[in-house]
């Protein structure tokens, strides 16, 4: 096991978004801890604006912790994530959720709720100099405006997973950390989430992406962490950490990487018992 994962982003310089200039994340020996155990080795990595890190790994690997811990959502962490030099555990409530947002893997949110009012609470948490604007555009981005007036809890699966995502979006903040965006989703709406990421990274933010599907990992990451059972973290290019291998030491499961004529990466299970 590697002790301490070091990784860059890997796209060039970003064009400036509205969230002010683009400033890299840092994490330091950063490890989710529950029980006082650390969930996997202390993890060093420098993000910068515009990176896509795919947060990878089987079921119970500690994603969905990593990510709460980061965000300071309730999970224990160890080590520092600081963002432009500013140390995100030191701030308070407000000044971090205008820096950073999380759409969760639990999608629960109170039933009563209009669609409109949750995205709200992303606009008015975050960044957005015009709330009712940020609410409009983020459903618009997600293909949800007509559930504008709809209450949260008569969604579909994959509508309240619409939903979450665009009020993080709403937040407009410059980190974005996603668990399992595309889990609930149709091809379509993958397709768009994929268009959305790719997005956010294209105006300099930087995103965080816990993916099961590893075929869009390979496609919409600028760089892959893959946490296995034994918590090892392994960083790099995720055409490198995918490779059959260790694809196969982790998840238990023979792969085949293939490129389509279009240039689309795709990882299959192989043919081998
Ligand atoms: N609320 C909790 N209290 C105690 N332990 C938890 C809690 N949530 C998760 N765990 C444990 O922490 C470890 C990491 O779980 P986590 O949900 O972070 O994994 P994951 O990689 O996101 O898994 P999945 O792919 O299934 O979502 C697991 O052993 C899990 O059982």
């Amino acid at each position: 096991m590697r002790r301490d994962a070091r990784l860059r982003g890997t796209r060039g310089p970003v064009p400036q978004g509205n969230h002010g200039q683009p400033v890299p994340a840092r994490l330091r020996g950063f490890a989710a801890v529950r029980g006082g155990t650390p969930l996997s080795e202390p993890i060093t990595l420098d993000l910068a604006p515009g990176s896509v890190l795919g947060l990878l790994g089987p079921n119970g690997a500690g994603k969905s912790s990593l990510l709460s811990a980061l965000a300071r959502t309730g999970v224990a962490h160890r080590g520092s994530f600081a963002h432009g030099g500013v140390d995100l555990g030191g701030l308070g409530h407000r000044p971090r959720a205008r820096r950073i947002a999380l759409l969760p893997q639990d999608l629960a949110a109170p039933p009563e709720l209009l669609v409109s009012e949750l995205v709200g609470v992303g606009a008015l948490a975050g960044t957005a100099p015009d709330p009712a604007r940020a609410i409009t555009g983020a459903l618009e981005r997600c293909g949800i405006a007509e559930l504008a007036g709809r209450r949260f809890g008569t969604l579909s699966g994959g509508q309240k997973q619409l939903a979450q995502l665009a009020r993080v979006l709403a937040q407009d903040t410059a980190i974005v950390l996603l668990d399992e965006p595309t889990a609930a989703l149709d091809l379509g709406h993958q397709r768009a989430v994929e268009r959305i990421i790719n997005a956010l990274a294209a105006d300099g933010r930087i995103v965080v992406a816990a993916l099961h599907d590893l075929t869009l990992a390979l496609n919409v990451t600028t760089s892959a962490l893959l946490l296995d059972r034994r918590g090892g973290a392994h960083t790099g290019p995720p055409g490198t950490v995918l490779r059959p291998d260790l694809v196969h030491d982790v998840y238990g499961v023979h792969t085949e990487l293939h490129t389509t004529p279009g240039g689309r990466r795709i990882l299959v299970p192989a043919d081998t018992p």
